[in-house]
């Protein structure tokens, strides 16, 4: 074994250098040093928290506002400088053959890097840990024997409480040693989980690292099977582009977007811990909440509402607000009038509705185009208007009122009320693009007295984003992580694209997932509503959650809902228990499942139809038995989470307890998405599955 470095995070390679290389020197004990070089480093977050902490802004603070927006500086940085006692300071060390780039120097001696979460450096700026996204520490996920990238040595670290207990080392160029599996990348992934999502910083896998690596100028879409760790991926991809590209993306903005409110409760720790404070969260429709969702649409209403050929009809529909002119304008100044004839109204109209901008944009346009107008006029009459002339007639009345016969404001959630309440309207929009089924359809049954009495629905909010983006353009971001994306309707996914029009997208999903009457059905059509059809398609297959036995189980199911996608392969050795028992006494025999599951380590999902739910909600109370809603932290007091099926998506427990798979399966509208929906009640589990039935199990598992 190679001697390890005292304490610098970057340092020669110990050794002895003799003219024919060097001569490994004895470590009595590599362990101590490493510890060494780990309080080491700890001091020096300390020095760099307290140099912070230290900071006098008196005087470089010119007023009272200045020392706020400092002032919170500071206390964030102060906070990203926290040495958290669960979360190692450093989890790998690279020895590098040469100094970085220096390969080709003569005599380049090798360097030493440690890799963690967060640099810190020493009193004279040396790194003693560096970053896990800077691109030295690149080799410590995707060196391999075939490709050593320069490195000697790469080594892992174990703890144990925050005590550095073990390390590992592969010598990547080392003909005579043996590949194998890392014991404690291992250990990482078998590890039970309790609480909220963690971060893989330690243990990213190269197919893995390739997608958090690529650059911000692309989109990235990434299918893969349960537990294959896309979330887990995208999380990181922010945190690498946050590093990356940090002055850009804090200008113009991060979101990841994900399904529902537990879902986004479950990951919101990941990125924090990585050290990113201001990455914002959000549901699909958080984006869209222009208006109070008060209901839900049928099937029927839902699907046509979120096709894309809504767009087109909302297009329509705003532009249908412009007005040709007939009517000359005659604008009075002083002694003289001055009139712009109806054609040429005409052709400035035209010529607006042709540049395609933003409706609100033309109507902001329309009033100086007319003054321009005005101004050609008295130019011809010899007079000589400058600007504010050109101002003081396009704020004239006669050219206000103008404007509002031509182009009036429109108001988009007064539109839509109109398009869903008024078959005649609707019909003038929708004729040529839908049928008149579709359109009955989605005519409310009682049209609407107002925006705020109206009962809208989810897919009615994201019309009116639609139609709010035709009249003004939305805002977009640098970045938007956009997850269990396969949900999305293709006016959805609009909505979103909306939001990165001018930025880049981490699009992740699983097509066998999809339990949305809209679900997508190939990523090249899902793409292409995002505005982003040039995004790079990948695909993740090794599965981090669910065990061999567990997934082979659940992928009987992928035939009959998503024939051609393969099976996700586990990489737990923990071959993990599966248990499909028929039940006498359904409800009693689930509780008992779930106490023995609460035996073990770790948190226990009890996951049932929704419609089951409150019936198992009684018996875990009449039981004493103490559980939690989904996406609610897990404590050692209580590890026992009540999951209804339609918000398991996302979720993991070490151990579940499925309830009742036929019921889960007839609470969806069709058996498809019912069984789709039990794909993704099956694969929640890290170490154990039992399923409960008292009904026959669906064929397809048989
Ligand atoms: N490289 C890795 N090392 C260790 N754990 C990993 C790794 N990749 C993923 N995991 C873990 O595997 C589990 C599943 O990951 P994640 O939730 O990201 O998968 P997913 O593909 O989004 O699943 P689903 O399709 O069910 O939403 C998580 O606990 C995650 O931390």
């Amino acid at each position: 074994m190679t001697a390890a470095p005292c304490c610098p995070g970057r340092g020669r390679a110990a050794g002895l250098r003799t003219a024919g290389g060097t001569v490994p020197e004895i470590d009595a004990d590599p362990l101590g040093r490493e510890r060494a070089h780990l309080a080491a480093s700890r001091a020096a977050l300390r020095a760099m928290r307290e140099d912070v902490e230290a900071l006098d802004i008196k005087d470089v603070t010119a007023n009272w506002v200045n020392a706020l927006v400092l002032g919170s500086q500071i206390e964030e940085r102060i906070k990203a400088l926290a040495d958290l006692s669960h979360t190692p300071l450093f989890f790998g060390r690279l020895d590098y053959l040469h100094a970085p780039g220096a390969e080709l120097a003569e005599g380049a001696e090798g360097e030493n890097f440690y890799i963690g979460r967060r640099h810190v450096h020493d009193a004279d700026g040396d790194p003693m840990v560096i970053d896990w996204r800077a691109p030295v520490s690149q080799p410590f996920y995707r060196a391999s024997r075939k490709d050593p990238m320069d490195i000697g040595r790469r080594r892992r670290f174990g703890y144990t409480g925050g005590e550095l207990t073990a390390y590992e080392d592969e010598h990547l160029t080392d003909p005579s040693e043996a590949a194998r599996t890392s014991k404690l990348l291992q250990a990482e992934i078998e590890r039970p989980r309790v609480g909220p999502m963690r971060d893989i910083v330690a243990t990213i896998q190269p197919e893995q690292d390739e997608i958090v690596r690529s650059g911000l100028s692309g989109t990235v879409c990434v299918q893969g099977g349960p537990g294959t760790g896309k979330t887990a991926v995208g999380l990181h991809r922010v945190a690498y582009l946050l590093y990356a590209h940090r002055e850009r993306l804090a200008r113009t903005g991060t979101l990841v977007i994900g399904p529902n409110r537990s879902f986004l409760h479950y990951i919101e720790q990941v990125l924090p811990a990585l050290g990113e404070l201001e990455v914002k969260q959000a549901t699909v429709g958080d984006l869209v909440a222009h208006v109070e969702v008060k209901g839900e649409d049928d099937a029927a209403a839902a699907v046509v509402k979120g096709d894309a050929r809504m767009a087109g009809v909302l297009r329509r529909a705003v532009r249908s607000h412009v007005t040709m002119p007939t009517e000359p304008v005659m604008v009075v100044r002083g002694s003289r009038r001055w009139r712009v004839p109806a054609y040429e109204l005409d052709e400035i109209v035209r010529e607006l509705l042709d540049r395609d901008i933003r409706y609100g944009a033309a109507r902001d346009a329309l009033p100086q185009r007319i003054a321009h107008a005005v101004l050609v006029r008295m130019e011809q009459a010899g007079e000589a208007p400058d600007d504010r002339v050109q101002d003081a007639v396009a704020r004239n009345a006669a050219v206000k009122a103008a404007v509002k016969a031509i182009w009036p404001a429109v108001d988009p959630a007064k539109l839509v009320l109109r398009l869903l309440s008024d078959a005649d309207f609707l019909a003038e929009h929708a004729d040529g693009v839908l049928t008149a089924d579709e359109q009955k359809a989605i005519l409310w049954a009682k049209p609407a007295r107002s925006v705020k009495s109206a009962t809208w629905s989810p897919s009615d909010a994201v019309l009116i984003d639609e139609a709010a983006d035709l009249v003004s353009r939305t805002h977009s971001l640098g970045h938007v992580v956009l997850d269990e994306a396969q949900d999305l309707s293709p006016m959805q996914y609009r909505a979103v694209g909306r939001r990165c029009s001018t930025g880049s997208a981490t699009v992740l999903g699983d097509l066998a997932q999809g339990t949305t009457p809209w679900a997508t059905r190939n990523w090249d059509e899902a793409l292409a509503h995002l505005g982003k059809a040039d995004a790079v398609v990948e695909e993740l297959t090794a599965g981090f959650r669910v065990p061999r036995e567990v997934i082979a189980y659940a992928s009987r199911l992928l035939p009959s809902i998503s024939p051609g996608l393969a099976p996700v392969s586990s990489v737990r050795e923990n071959p993990g228990s599966l248990d499909v028992r028929e039940a006498t006494d359904l409800d009693v025999e689930v509780l008992a499942a779930c106490v023995e599951s609460l035996r073990h380590e770790g948190s226990t999902g009890l996951i049932a139809a929704d419609a089951r739910v409150p019936v198992l909600a009684d018996a875990l109370h009449a039981a004493g038995l103490p559980f939690l809603a989904p996406g609610e932290e897990t404590t050692a007091e209580s590890r026992l989470t009540l999951v209804p099926a339609s918000l398991a998506k996302g979720l993991e427990y070490d151990y579940v307890v499925l309830d009742e798979p036929a019921a889960i399966v007839d609470g969806e509208p069709d058996e498809r998405t019912g069984l789709r929906r039990l794909y993704v009640a099956l694969t929640r589990a890290v170490s154990g599955l039992t399923v409960l039935h008292a009904a026959p199990l669906p064929e397809q598992l048989g």
